[in-house]
């Protein structure tokens, strides 16, 4: 692993790091900020946080305005990459699919198959690279995470339930299998094969009996992509069947953007904080 640039901030570090994936089979990058409290290899409680399309590390590194409330809260906060990139990568002219647009999930189709396996990535290679080199406490992990990221954060946790003591998202995207984003990404990575899907819709795992005590979800009125793509209300249906309890707020105003997602932050990381 090599240090890519490592900042002093709120007394901690915020730092950025490079490595080559067995998973993806490219060279990726993550951010990492590690608290004051880790200062002297104390483990902390970790937050991942997944981010949406056309996304980098950096977006929720530069915008997501963390850093105040995870040193204040001695949280370690992890921001991967939400693709494999470069030129020898597959991608896609449109910017909801290809490098940028992972969703998450290990491509099994042609030509994503060779270098697009984001599931594998943060949920297995990550965390053990991660727990190599920085002070984390694995016995008290949170995952959280925006749009295609919410939907990785549910996915992961639903998939993982003893892994993850609190699951939060912002604007998820709840039921891929049911909306164009999904529709047009699943198929091309997942293949025609619906019973694949399932695995990666945190509705459908939902409705098959994967269950969390509870999660926490912060929705913008204003988003354009609420009804088209996004449909928090089928979360909430499929929460109160399963018996999850599911605080879903519908924020006034707010949009897609990272205004929004700084807006709440401090929120999530408290709601996870008293988690861990
Ligand atoms: N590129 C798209 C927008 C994509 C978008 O909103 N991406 C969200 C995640 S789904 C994001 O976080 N973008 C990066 C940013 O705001 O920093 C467009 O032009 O409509």
């Amino acid at each position: 692993m090599e240090t890519v640039s490592t900042t002093r901030s709120h007394g901690g570090v915020q730092g950025v790091y490079r490595h080559a994936s067995t998973s993806t089979g490219t060279q990726m990058v993550f951010s990492v900020f590690t608290p004051p409290q880790a200062a002297d290899g104390v483990k902390c409680p970790v937050i991942w946080y997944l981010s949406g399309l056309t996304c980098t590390h950096a977006n929720a590194t530069e915008k997501g305005e963390f850093r105040r409330w995870a040193a204040e809260l001695g949280l370690i906060i992890i921001c991967p990459d939400t693709s494999p990139r470069g030129e020898g990568v597959a991608d896609d002219a449109a910017w909801d699919l290809g490098q940028g647009a992972g969703f998450y999930v290990d491509a099994t189709e042609a030509p994503w198959a060779p270098h697009f396996r984001m599931w594998s990535y943060v949920t297995e290679e990550l965390p053990a690279l991660v727990a190599e080199h920085f002070p984390v406490d694995l016995e008290r992990q949170g995952i959280t995470g925006h749009s295609m990221g919410g939907h990785g954060a549910l996915t992961v946790a639903l998939r993982h339930p003893d892994r993850f003591k609190s699951i939060s998202a912002f604007a998820p995207i709840v039921a891929p299998s049911q909306v164009p984003w999904g529709q047009k990404a699943f198929p091309a990575y997942l293949g025609s094969n619906k019973a694949f899907w399932r695995q990666h819709d945190a509705v459908a795992l939902i409705e098959d009996g994967a269950w969390v005590a509870e999660l926490l979800v912060d929705q913008g009125t204003a988003d354009g992509f609420l009804e088209n793509q996004l449909r928090p209300h089928l979360l909430a249906e499929a929460c109160t069947k399963a018996g999850i309890r599911l605080t879903l707020r519908m924020q006034e105003g707010y949009d897609h953007s990272y205004y929004f997602i700084s807006s709440f932050m401090e929120d999530h990381l408290r709601w996870h904080a008293a988690r861990l």
